[in-house]
């Protein structure tokens, strides 16, 4: 028997899905008894049995790839057969081998680490059911987001314990470069991609061809991660489009009737790579993948990584998506097989179903109580939670305070039942050691040195020791923050504009909105719609009142207005940081290995001098993501000719941006604003 939860009021999962923990059943089983089950799914109805040789002899054979490769040797003078001979290469370092023995091979390892990292593993079993039924009526596509190796193993693991084909999987080409590893990856499914393609016209044309063919045939689920990454933040990173586009192309052109896409969210309790990811955000290179660094890693054993949650979510029908959106009737002026430039209206598509998925993966996951501790810890004051450390009972009534807002505002909580509040928090502290200890009534940052070290560190040393902590706790508040972040952001207007206009506050909402559009996931075309469902949260929960023209805040509503503007502070103080940087640096034209070193330090000194008060500017993310905003703001642009990733900076409209995001410009000059960007 397997263990089941379900909603028991507020305290639990809001919604009405069963969860069941597929660990138990799995600990009552031999590990070898489980990599031998009998392993008999049921195909996509339409699908050929078809080896990995015919998949890329189909490839190499289409008309497509044909007619790219004359095109190229036109082009570069060389021969066909060359051009042809160098797609061969690139489709042997690409293909998948997926072979059922390997998988048994992978289930039996992946088993024993499993029940050894995880006390259980929640599946929403009505998810998987939908998904089997949809794998036997059109090509599938599954995407998970994206926060843990873990991931693809948990996905595979999941299908073949319940008899549902197995996905080939992109997968970053490094992971290829691992000895034996490598290949047993390969043979369990992953097919190799290139990481930056660029102008490489060859690589794109096998590469889409590739995916378009097993998506046409349906010959196996398709599983890719439309984030490209690992979120280093554990927040959703904005969706890349070249895998999405090609995957989507063979329903554009008709070749098939309907495509479905799953997005699959899992959320972690702790996540195995945790330290990594922050001290890479801080610029610690990350360890290269290899096989003998796999072994060392496997220190991660000794660990508990509490529960997770992967939640399969409805399947999505693209012709259902695409409805009224597109007219797929331009592919029918030149042939199929022939290269076609997709035009505006489907590139926005693409980029509008991409978006709908990674905002879908979101509303899919499950906020933990931890997540909602961090949100807290991260609003004291940093000398507070280092030096002298929160009180325990505050904190606990705070965080209850919290659980409740994240249900009034419909989020997907993973609250233990039939367990106190108090030993919920306690051991939800204990998981959490690495980052936070209790003792004597407080809470405190854990700050790791070296304990082998006889120096002392640094000033600057000890503030890269107490960020990488901290953005350890951020990384975890970040899992809640799409709950909070249009509400968040509509608290943010009504505190910068102190104005109680609706116009005046959407206009502000859509600036903020557009300026962090890296930061958090935005469904393009949908401002009104966010604006909307901001004002209802805020007056569901009774921080506003609304009327046709006002939004008024209520004495009722000062404390979660309070805690939804604090939530944000510490992105306006990092976007503020560094445009006073780039408009105090006296250079017009810098580089980005220049740019995010000398942010640093800035930012290093001011927190020294106690002039700053967040560390999350010290994150290359965040460096990187106020780059994004200003050159999509025309403040920045990218020197096209350049080599080395050079911007030349519009100091006038950096400042003005700025002016604005401090409430120094009136919002009316916000109406300047294309709403093509809303
Ligand atoms: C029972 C137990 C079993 C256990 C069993 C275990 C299973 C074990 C399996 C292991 C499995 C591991 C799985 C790991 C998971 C990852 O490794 S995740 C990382 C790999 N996956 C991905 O990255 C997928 C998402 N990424 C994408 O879609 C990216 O777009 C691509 C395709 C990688 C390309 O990336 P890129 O080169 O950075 O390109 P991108 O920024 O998208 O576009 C660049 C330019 O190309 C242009 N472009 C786009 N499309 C095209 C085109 N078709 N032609 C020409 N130009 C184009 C764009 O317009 C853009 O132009 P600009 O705007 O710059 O002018
Ligand atoms: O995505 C990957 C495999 O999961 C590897 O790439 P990152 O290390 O950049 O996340």
């Amino acid at each position: 028997m397997t263990s089941t939860y379900k909603d028991s009021g507020t305290a639990s999962l809001k919604d009405e899905e069963e969860f069941t923990d597929i660990l138990e059943e799995r600990r009552c089983t031999t590990d070898l008894g489980y990599a031998l089950r009998t392993f008999n799914p049921q195909p996509y109805k339409g699908a050929p049995s078809s080896s990995t040789s015919d998949l890329k002899k189909a490839v190499l054979e289409s008309q497509y790839l044909r007619y790219i490769a004359k095109e190229i040797a036109l082009e570069t003078g060389s021969s066909v057969e060359k051009v042809r001979q160098e797609a061969r290469g690139i489709l042997e370092e690409m293909s998948h081998n997926l072979q059922l023995g390997f998988i048994r091979l992978m289930a039996y390892t992946v088993n024993k680490v499993f029940k050894r990292l995880f006390r259980s593993i929640y599946v929403n079993m009505e998810g998987l059911n939908m998904l089997q039924q949809a794998i036997q009526e059109s090509p599938v596509i599954l995407m998970p987001n994206h926060r843990s190796y873990v991931d693809f193993l948990i996905v595979s693991f999941i299908l073949f314990t319940y008899d549902i084909p197995i996905p080939v999987i992109a997968a970053g080409i490094p992971l290829a470069s691992m000895k034996v590893v490598g290949e047993i990856l390969r043979r369990s499914g992953a097919f190799f991609i290139r990481r930056a393609i660029g102008s490489d016209k060859l690589y794109w044309a096998v590469l889409s061809e590739y995916v378009r063919t097993i998506v046409r045939t349906g010959c196996a689920p398709l599983e890719f991660y439309v984030e490209g990454f690992r979120s280093r933040t554990l927040k959703s990173v904005v969706p890349k489009l070249g895998m999405m586009d090609m995957v989507l192309e063979p329903y554009f052109k008709g070749e098939v009737f309907d495509i479905t896409l799953v997005p699959i969210s899992i959320s972690y309790d702790r996540v195995v790579e945790e330290s990594l990811l922050a001290l890479e955000l801080l610029g610690v290179p990350k360890p290269k993948e290899s096989t003998t660094g796999l072994f060392k890693a496997s220190r991660v054993l000794q660990e508990d990584y509490g529960c997770m949650h992967v939640n399969f979510g409805r399947p999505l029908s693209v012709r259902q998506l695409c409805e009224g959106k597109i007219n797929r009737s331009e592919y029918n002026l030149i042939p199929r097989d022939l290269p076609q430039r997709p035009s505006t209206e489907i590139q926005d598509c693409v980029n509008w179903v991409a978006h709908l998925i990674v905002r879908t993966q979101e509303e899919g996951s499950l906020i933990s109580p931890w997540s909602l501790m961090a949100c807290l810890l991260l609003q004291a004051p940093i000398t507070t939670l280092t030096e002298e450390g929160l009180q325990w009972h505050g904190l606990t009534e705070k965080t209850l305070w919290l659980r409740k807002l994240v249900l009034d505002f419909r989020g997907r909580l993973n609250w233990p039942a039939h367990t106190t509040d108090s030993d919920v928090m306690s051991s939800t502290v204990a998981l959490h050691h690495s980052i936070v200890h209790h003792k004597a009534g407080r809470v405190c940052l854990v700050q790791d040195g070296d304990p082998a070290s006889q120096d002392p560190l640094s000033p600057e040393e000890g503030v890269m020791r107490t960020a990488a902590a901290v953005l350890m706790l951020v990384s975890y508040r970040n899992q809640a923050l799409h709950v909070f972040v249009r509400p968040g952001i509509l608290a943010t207007a009504i505190h910068i504009t102190k104005s109680t206009q609706k116009d005046e506050l959407f206009s502000f909402f859509c600036f903020l909105r557009d300026v962090f559009a890296n930061e958090f996931i935005f469904i393009p075309g949908r401002a009104s719609q966010d604006f909307d469902e901001a004002c209802s949260l805020l007056q569901k929960c009774g921080a506003v009142h609304m009327s046709e023209q006002e939004v008024t805040v209520l004495e009722t509503g000062l404390e979660v207005l309070s805690f939804l503007q604090k939530l944000l502070q510490p992105f306006l103080d990092s976007y503020q940081l560094i445009f006073r940087y780039l408009c105090e640096n006296g250079a017009h034209v810098f580089t980005e290995k220049q740019f995010l070193p000398a942010v640093q330090n800035l930012a290093t000194k001011l927190i020294l001098s106690g002039d700053l008060h967040t560390f999350e500017v010290l994150s290359s993310d965040t460096q990187k993501n106020v780059l994004s905003a200003l050159r999509r703001l025309e403040a920045v642009t990218k020197l096209r000719a350049s080599q080395q990733n050079e911007y030349k900076v519009n100091k006038a409209a950096v400042r003005r941006t700025g002016d604005i995001l401090s409430g120094k410009i009136p919002p009316e000059s916000l109406h300047a604003i294309p709403d093509a960007r809303l």
